[in-house]
């Protein structure tokens, strides 16, 4: 049992309905972010081999798994959402004490976990195909959706339960089994995941948990001849790696993957307001979020008012332990985090970027990856802060003449993940949602996705059907068109 309060977590595999240490036995360390003399857990180092336990365990599953009524495979995926409910607080507190984003947001997590999965569960009483007439008397043509078999789900920190759940859920009302590895420093929660289904009573082997690196374990799995399908969310440049070695093989993928998400301000008379939502949307989960926004353009007439609202919003954040009370940023995932931060902030000053305020690690109590919300002024649209994903607390602001010009700027890049506009002017209203190069869009409001809306990205930021929503069914199902003389 996976719990909290006795940290530190021996983590162990889940195959084939068997909790199991690396056959190497060797282990590895993940750190509280917040505090990192604490250690969270104790984590297998898998092996290939142990990863091909997992694909095998999966592959036999798939055999009655795949025969089992769709609408009694939901029943897996509604009891899975009533434990969760169940052990909310437990839950959060560990998503917390390993990820770093404050309790509150952890809670959200949960709760939209809680609303996806048991979405997803309806949906298994719709995989409905569609029936077509014949050119010829007596024949009838239909469309089936079936199960692919073996999908490997592999997963980043930054949501260590509901991104899982965007692929576990849909993957098995479907009727797939699924090998899952999480990311190497959340695998505490992919652990309790794995448990949660243990006590739904899903059957052996049906969900696989595997821990361990991606260039061996994640590696293993993308390129096993047994996986049939890959959902991968992620970097751009780990995905394009597995892209190329699924096409290799012919498998399908599903790849959700970086964003550098802009929002424009434009003909808008609350500016304040549209500043309030911005800074949320760039600061929850210290801006690790493939949909938090990293850019704002704005008309240069509204930038004194736009620059002391953001530094007012910026600076009200209290940093801290996500766990204690009144923290309304917690700390970065991990120190390569916090370097490329720094990095960046480095690379604005020497790019001339005028800095708004933050910029600099804060000092806690205990030793963490704590980093200032940021925001730069005065950006160049083709400088390396306003083109590059930074995924930390970093925030650029580029003025734009004309709406246009503000479109422009927002598509001059190479992701297309979630886009924002604030304006009243329902022409420019029109021209947004017609030009914007972005999946997600968003028309006075933040980046916040919903739990029955497809999810999903243009450009660089995705290949494949979008997950959750109507949608996710053309990843995990194939199609078969029977044409019956019966
Ligand atoms: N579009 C979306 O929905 C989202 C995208 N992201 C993106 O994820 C990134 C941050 O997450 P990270 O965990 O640092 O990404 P990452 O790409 O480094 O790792 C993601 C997962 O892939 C695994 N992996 C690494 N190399 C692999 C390989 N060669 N073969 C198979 N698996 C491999 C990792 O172990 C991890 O489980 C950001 O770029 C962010 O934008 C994050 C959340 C949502
Ligand atoms: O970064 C992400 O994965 C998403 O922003 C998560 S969510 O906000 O859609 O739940």
């Amino acid at each position: 049992m996976v719990t909290v309060k006795n940290t530190p977590i021996t983590v162990q595999n889940y195959i084939g309905g068997k909790w199991v240490p690396s056959s190497n036995n060797e282990t590895y360390n993940r750190e509280n972010p917040a505090n990192i003399e604490e250690i969270v857990s104790i984590c297998p180092n898998s092996t290939t081999e142990d990863a091909d336990n997992a694909v095998e365990a999966a592959q036999e599953a798939f055999k009655s798994w795949s025969q089992v009524p769709a609408i009694s495979r939901a029943k897996y995926l509604y009891k899975f959402a009533e434990l969760l409910e169940a052990h909310k607080d437990e839950v959060a507190e560990l998503l917390t004490k390993e990820q770093g984003k404050p309790l509150g947001e952890s809670l959200g997590e949960v709760n939209k976990t809680i609303s996806e999965v048991r979405f997803t569960a309806g949906e298994a009483s719709r995989l409905s195909g569609e029936t077509l007439p014949s050119e010829r008397e007596n024949v009838q043509i239909r469309t089936v959706r079936v199960p692919r078999g073996v999908i490997a789900a592999i997963s980043p920190w930054n949501f260590p339960l509901v991104t899982p759940l965007r692929k576990i859920a849909p993957a098995l009302a479907a009727g797939n089994t699924v090998v899952f590895k999480p990311a190497s420093v959340t695998v505490a929660m992919g652990a309790k995941i794995a448990e949660l289904f243990e006590k739904a009573g899903l059957p052996a082997g049906v969900l696989n948990l595997i821990i361990g690196s991606g260039r061996s374990v994640g590696n293993q799995i993308v390129n096993h001849p047994k996986v049939r399908g890959i959902t991968f969310t992620g970097s751009t440049g780990v995905g394009s790696g597995i892209y190329e070695q699924a096409s290799k093989r012919l498998v399908e993928v599903q790849l959700e993957m970086g964003g550098k998400n802009a929002a424009i301000i434009y003909d808008y008379p609350d500016v304040e307001g549209a500043v309030a939502q911005i800074v949320g949307a760039a600061f929850a989960a210290a801006g690790q979020r493939c949909t938090s926004i990293s850019r704002i353009v704005i008309n240069e007439k509204d930038a004194d008012r736009v620059y002391a609202a953001l530094k007012e919003k910026a600076e009200a954040y209290v940093i801290g332990d996500g766990l204690a009370k009144g923290t309304s940023m917690g700390p970065l995932v991990s120190q390569d985090q916090l370097e490329t931060t720094q990095q960046y902030v480095k690379i604005g000053h020497e790019e001339g970027a005028t800095l708004l305020t933050g910029g600099e690690i804060s000092k806690q109590d205990k030793e963490g990856y704590y980093f200032q919300p940021t925001i730069f002024t005065n950006v160049k649209p083709d400088s390396r802060i306003a083109k590059e994903e930074i995924f930390g607390p970093v925030l650029s602001v580029m003025t734009a003449d004309t709406f246009s010009e503000a479109i422009e700027i927002m598509n001059d890049s190479e992701y297309g993940l979630a886009a924002s506009c604030f304006t009243k002017n329902k022409d420019y209203v029109d021209q947004f949602v017609s030009q914007a190069e972005a999946g997600m869009l968003h028309v006075n409001n933040g980046t916040i996705s919903e739990s029955h809306a497809p999810f999903g990205g243009l450009k660089a930021s995705a290949v494949g059907p979008y997950s959750i929503g109507s949608t996710a069914k053309d990843f995990f199902t194939d199609l078969k068109v029977v044409y019956d003389a019966n």
